[in-house]
């Protein structure tokens, strides 16, 4: 069985808690309050900065030249790309870049992102890929089943349009390819530490959208 097939078996359940979260359902629905949907905004604008690095790294430690130029153009739509997606909905609510820098990255958006670069920086090839592909995986299958959901008027409808789009889901299929590519030399040892890094990933895209759910701030 292919690395993808089987972390996406091995992780279903928590894919179907969060397909299921509040914070989905009613993106869905689109009765989301818009103080959620801009924590929601704004945390997720600091991690692409994070994952854009992180993909960077990835490009680095790719040996295949062809996935040098792949990672490395995803790096680049990482923050490009999803930073316009960002940048409309900051220019509808009048968040300038000194209002966007003021607010501070939330609990478990600094987990996620800290946890990406470290093991970014610190792991070999095969387990950043796959610490790298809940972040894609998860977003074009909570996409899709919240575009057949959505109404016409829904609010988010830029942000569930460009999950469902086309363009993101051919991005997906290449980043599940590299890293069933990488898997298929991997020794089982690394293959155990390819799934606790998806595992992790997947863990953290909950606590991401749940952390907005919650209007997750410091304590102290
Ligand atoms: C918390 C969080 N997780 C995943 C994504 C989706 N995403 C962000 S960057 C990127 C790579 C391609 O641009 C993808 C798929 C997100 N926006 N926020």
């Amino acid at each position: 069985m292919p690395f993808s097939a089987d972390a996406w078996a091995r992780n279903e359940a928590a894919y179907e808690t969060i397909r299921t979260m509040p914070f989905n359902a009613e993106l869905a629905d689109g009765r989301l309050s818009r103080e959620r949907f801009v924590h929601y905004i704004v945390q997720d604008a600091h991690y692409l900065i994070g994952f854009g690095r992180a993909l960077a790294l990835a490009a680095a430690k790719a040996r295949d030249p062809d996935r040098i130029v792949h990672f490395a153009r995803a790096a680049e739509s990482a923050i490009v790309v999803e930073r316009s997606l960002h940048g409309s909905f900051f220019e509808e609510w009048g968040i300038d870049a000194k209002a966007f820098a003021a607010i501070p990255v939330q609990p478990s958006a600094h987990h996620y992102v800290s946890y990406l670069t470290a093991t970014a920086f610190a792991e070999p090839y095969e387990v950043v890929l796959a610490a790298l592909l809940p972040c894609f995986w998860i977003y074009a299958e909570v996409g899709r089943d919240i575009h057949q959901r959505a109404g016409a008027d829904n609010p988010y409808r830029a942000w569930i349009d460009t999950y469902a789009g086309e363009e993101f889901h051919a991005a997906v299929a290449r980043m599940i390819a590299a890293t069933d590519e990488a898997a298929a030399q991997a020794s089982p040892a690394l293959l155990a530490r390819m799934h606790e890094a998806y595992t992790a990933a997947t863990r953290l895209e909950y606590l991401f959208w749940d952390g907005a759910w919650r209007l997750e701030r410091w304590p102290v």
